[in-house]
């Protein structure tokens, strides 16, 4: 179905249905995730309850189990969304004719906007912070990002762009845990207020020593 074809039948009513309350039941789903992750990111695991998401919602708390069978499963479900939503940022960075590490300084960039004004981004955070109170399976934290960053700068290397000596992997787990290491102090002093001028600050420290 493309647009927003309002059925002008009873049959075509029968036909579009489906479609259009798949397309309901998504948008409901993500607005369930995004009040969620404002609740988690403004707390931790533990003190949100489902009422809490139905009241933000604006929904019955039925109506949120209905979609997320627990709050174990709704966590679990905010952080995959904190790292679904990068690999098509990578493939639109690259797309945009940027070397391998520009591609790192922009991807980073745009995480510590994320950080800065996202609440999957905080939420995924903060629930891998709370991930042993959390009763479901989670992805190991930072290996993503990790794998992710290796890739970038591996393709780096092969395009000559990193100083001589410079690993790759040694090189993106250092970032990882320098980036990491900065969202956190910038989140406890400043609810993350000042990441993005922290970032600018590792940033140019750290592509100044990795640069050939
Ligand atoms: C990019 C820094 C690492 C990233 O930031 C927060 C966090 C916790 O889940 C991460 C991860 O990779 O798991």
């Amino acid at each position: 179905m493309t647009g927003t074809h309002r059925p002008q039948t009873a049959r075509d009513a029968a036909r579009h249905g489906p479609a259009l309350k798949q397309e309901r039941a998504f948008q409901t789903r993500a607005l369930i995730l995004d009040k969620a992750a404002e609740l988690f990111s403004e707390s931790n695991y533990r003190s949100v309850s489902m009422q809490d998401v139905a009241d933000r919602v604006g929904m019955t708390k039925g109506a949120v189990y209905f979609h997320f069978r627990s709050k174990e499963a709704l966590a679990a479900a905010v952080v995959a969304c904190h790292y679904e939503r990068w690999p098509p940022v990578v493939e639109e960075i690259r797309n945009g004719g940027l070397s391998p590490l520009e591609a790192v300084e922009e991807l980073l960039d745009r995480a510590a906007l994320a950080f800065r004004d996202d609440p999957i981004m905080q939420a995924g955070t903060q629930l891998q912070l709370d991930r042993d109170t959390i009763n479901a399976e989670l992805p190991a934290p930072y290996v993503y990002w990790t794998n992710l960053l290796t890739d970038l700068l591996d393709a780096a290397r092969a395009e000559n762009q990193l100083r001589t000596g410079v690993r790759p992997d040694s090189a993106a787990r250092a970032l990882v845990a320098a980036f990491f290491g900065i969202q956190h102090i910038s989140h406890t002093l400043t609810r993350h207020g000042d990441i993005v001028g922290r970032w600018q600050e590792l940033r140019e420290l750290f592509f100044h020593s990795l640069r050939a």
